[in-house]
């Protein structure tokens, strides 16, 4: 316990060069620090020798306390307990609707002892190992470092985020899940404590790219190149992405014009064109990618690039994220060993779309996480942040918003964990058949209301939802990068289309009115 000090005994030291403060009953000796502060000296010698925890609160994030607090606390005062929690790492907040029902004290069909051990040890290791340099790093456009990747693997969380199967065979997975245990759910999780930092460039840097890029290989390769590639990209030693997009094939993929034509000996492809939004490309080792050795759709192949002579990445600048290494990928003429086909040649559409539904369901568990997380903070603001002498909380009008931002946020991870739940019960063809349609509008919804967050919560926060430092740093990085979903994976249009024409199919004939 440190030393206890009286409100008198602190209220001396008042002056520039001898300033304490109090803040939620613990005293700061901010001498030495008045001269750094971002906020200048004149607002600390307002409160100096008095409780500053009003003044703190409404300009201060917690974490400024959690990261500097500890550098300037000198005590306590005497008799007094703090009232405000300090978030520790891995705790689950209290706040309203911050959390998936079941883990504000709801029941669910859903979720298992394993599926809350598994999200307490993902978000202490958020909070330890990533959060600390995530936002430093998004800013200067540095990716993870791969002694985070290694980290990761160590930790079982890069084979957690591509779902159930045999590549979880001898990996221990947080909180002590066995590989016979992992769902889905855990799947879930798994996205959800990433997108939980709000940093969600940073997050993408995360392997991103090893989640839709790895599934090829484990699917559709040949036994050499499981063995040479998913076992290195599992423990965070090789880096793995998927090339699909072109500068003129987004959603579109049927229209890439990369080509792979194979040499006069037989053993090679010679690949030559362009990838464009490559999410991890930078810093990647190996690339899945879509090349035409056909016509039209029937014509595209998925070969296994390796980085190597003639391949160059280059970063593109999105607003998104300079962390997340967005490349854009040339091939001059590639030479890639015609081993190196996944799955057949003239196949590669299969390929691309066996791991679509996955790929979108997982943009919906990442995309609304960070959404409830706004809905989180703007909450939060609403009760802290005073204007015309009242609470935000205490107007109708920000009661009303928060009414609907959390309507939209529960409707969907409702629909979302329905559907989780069915495809933990089905196979991969009747999911294919009977999800892709329902996740797609599932996909669409989400990110329609992350759109619909993002606006109401810039409302909220004023200012501060377009300043990237301070109280609004959550609601301005979403309303930058949220945008991401509604195009990555299939756009909104394309998903609300196909949604339509999938139900079209079992639409039964001849119903009428
Ligand atoms: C333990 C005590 C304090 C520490 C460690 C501290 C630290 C900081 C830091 C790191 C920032 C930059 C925040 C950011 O951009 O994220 C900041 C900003 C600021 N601080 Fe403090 N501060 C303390 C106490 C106070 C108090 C008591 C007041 C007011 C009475 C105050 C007023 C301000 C203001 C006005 C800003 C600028 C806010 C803005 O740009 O919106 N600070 N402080």
């Amino acid at each position: 316990m440190g030393k206890e000090f009286t409100k008198e005994e602190v209220a001396v030291h008042n002056k520039e060069g001898d300033l304490w403060i109090i803040v939620d009953s613990r005293v700061y000796d901010l001498s030495e620090f008045s001269d750094l502060h971002p906020g200048g000296l004149a607002v600390l010698l307002s409160v100096a020798g008095k409780d500053a925890t009003e003044e703190f609160y409404s300009l201060h994030r917690q974490s400024v306390i959690i990261r500097l607090g500890s550098k300037y606390e000198i005590g306590s005062i005497k008799g007094a307990e703090p009232k405000i929690p300090l978030q520790q790492p891995g705790d689950i907040s209290e706040v309203p609707y911050a959390e998936p029902t079941a883990w504000q004290g709801w029941h669910s069909p859903y979720y298992n002892d394993s599926h809350f051990k598994f999200r307490s040890a993902l978000r202490k290791f958020v909070f330890e190992e990533v959060y600390p340099t995530a936002s430093a790093n998004d800013e200067s456009g540095t990716p993870a470092s791969i002694e985070l990747y290694k980290k990761m693997g160590g930790f079982g969380w890069l084979a957690s985020r591509i779902g159930p199967g045999k590549h979880l065979k001898g990996f221990n997975l947080p909180g002590g899940v066995k590989p016979e245990e992992f769902d889905y759910f855990h799947e879930m999780i798994a996205h959800e404590e990433l997108a939980s930092m709000g940093i969600n460039g940073y997050q993408d840097s995360l392997a991103t790219g090893m989640i839709i890029g790895l599934p090829p290989v484990i699917h559709f390769g040949p036994k050499w190149m499981q063995e040479k590639v998913v076992g290195p990209v599992l423990r965070g030693e090789k880096r793995i992405c998927l090339a699909i997009s072109e500068a003129t094939a987004g959603s579109d993929v049927a229209n890439i014009k990369t080509t792979a034509i194979k040499s006069p000996c037989g053993k090679f492809y010679i690949v030559n064109g362009t990838k464009k939004w490559i999410t991890n490309g930078t810093f990647c080792d190996f690339f899945s990618t879509a090349v035409r050795t056909g016509k039209g759709p029937g014509g595209i192949s998925m070969l296994l690039i390796e980085r190597g002579d003639g391949l160059e990445t280059k970063k593109i600048k999105t607003s998104y994220s300079p962390s997340a290494g967005t490349s854009f990928i040339t091939f001059d003429n590639v030479k890639v060993p015609v081993e190196n086909l996944l799955h057949k040649e003239n196949k590669g559409f299969q390929v691309i779309m066996y791991n679509f539904n996955h790929e979108r369901w997982l943009i919906i568990a990442g995309c609304l996480r960070s959404t409830r997380l706004v809905v989180e903070e703007c909450f939060k603001w609403a009760n802290q942040r005073e204007v015309f002498g009242k609470k935000l909380i205490e107007q109708p009008v920000i009661r009303n918003k928060l009414a609907h931002m959390i309507g939209e946020v529960e409707a969907v991870h409702n629909w979302l964990e329905s559907i989780t739940y069915q495809m933990n019960k089905m196979g991969y063809m009747e999911a294919a058949v009977k999800l892709a349609g329902p996740i797609a509008l599932c996909k669409l919804r989400c990110t329609r209301v992350s759109h619909y967050v993002s606006d109401e919560a810039c409302q909220i926060f004023g200012g501060r939802g377009i300043t990237k430092t301070g109280m609004g740093t959550v609601v301005e990085n979403f309303q930058r990068t949220y945008k991401f979903g509604a195009i990555l994976g299939g756009s909104e249009e394309i998903m609300a289309d196909l949604g339509v024409r999938q139900a079209m199919r079992t639409f039964p004939k001849g119903a009428k009115l």
